[in-house]
């Protein structure tokens, strides 16, 4: 019988943090196993990155569905089905239901590219370059049912520069990405991370609204 965590991974398009996050459970960084990843989009890349690590996948589409909330308890099915003991946004792009955030409530994470709370939503590298900022990043939290207001678990901080395109800025960030959303995995894998109060506990002790640290 493992004693690894079961992790379930939604995604919606090319799937990088999937991968960081298959990558460390292979490595052993993560004391976890990817078990199952749900798309929302069919031609989502991260599926094909699934399917090349031998991992369960599959898509359910919300243009199918009539409501969110019946796509979302549809969704919830879906997951059930792995008998996941996290729940992996991985960006997923779909805005959740208030049903399936309690669902899931305390085992559900989200990695956002900004440092919260600046920027909730979308398109956040543009809107950090256009107002001028000089540092940005991003945040590991817990899905809570308000958008992106969840408890922040960790940050990692990036240089803006003046010649940053979104896209440039994007990459910077998703080089951080790729280190800090396995760490808080593990740490979740391990027990040690939980959330309490829309509060992040990290080895018994409440984490500041911006998380263990502001990471380099
Ligand atoms: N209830 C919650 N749901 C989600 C959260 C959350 O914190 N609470 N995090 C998001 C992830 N996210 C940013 O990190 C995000 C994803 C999607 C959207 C959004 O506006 N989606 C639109 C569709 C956009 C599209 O299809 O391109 C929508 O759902 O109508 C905002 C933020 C995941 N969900
Ligand atoms: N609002 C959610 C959001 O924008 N999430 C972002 O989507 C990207 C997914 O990249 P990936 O598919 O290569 O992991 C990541 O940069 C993640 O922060």
């Amino acid at each position: 019988m493992s004693d690894k965590k079961r992790i379930v991974v939604l995604i919606s398009g090319s799937g990088s943090n999937l991968q960081a996050l298959i990558d460390a459970c292979g490595t052993g960084h993560i004391a976890g196993e990817v078990v199952g990843v749900v798309s929302n989009i069919a031609d989502a890349f991260g599926l094909t990155r699934a399917e090349n690590a031998g991992v369960a996948n599959q898509v359910l589409s919300h243009r199918e569905f009539s409501s969110r909330d019946a796509y979302d308890q549809q969704l919830i099915q879906c997951i059930d089905e792995y008998t996941p003991d996290l729940v992996v946004l991985a960006g997923f792009m779909r805005i959740l239901t208030p049903e399936f955030v309690q669902h899931y409530q305390g085992k559900l994470l989200n990695i956002h590219p900004s440092l919260l709370p600046k920027y909730q939503g979308l398109n956040t590298h543009q809107r950090a370059i256009d107002a001028g900022d000089e540092t940005h990043g991003v945040s590991v939290h817990f899905v809570t049912e308000e958008l992106d207001g969840g408890p922040v678990i960790l940050q990692a901080k990036v240089p803006v520069f003046a010649e940053d395109t979104a896209s440039d800025l994007a990459e910077r960030v998703h080089e951080q990405e790729h280190r800090i959303y396995p760490l808080v995995v593990n740490w979740f894998c391990q027990d040690r991370l939980t959330m309490s109060e829309n509060c992040a506990i990290l080895d018994n002790e409440p984490l500041a609204e911006n998380g263990y640290a502001n990471e380099e």
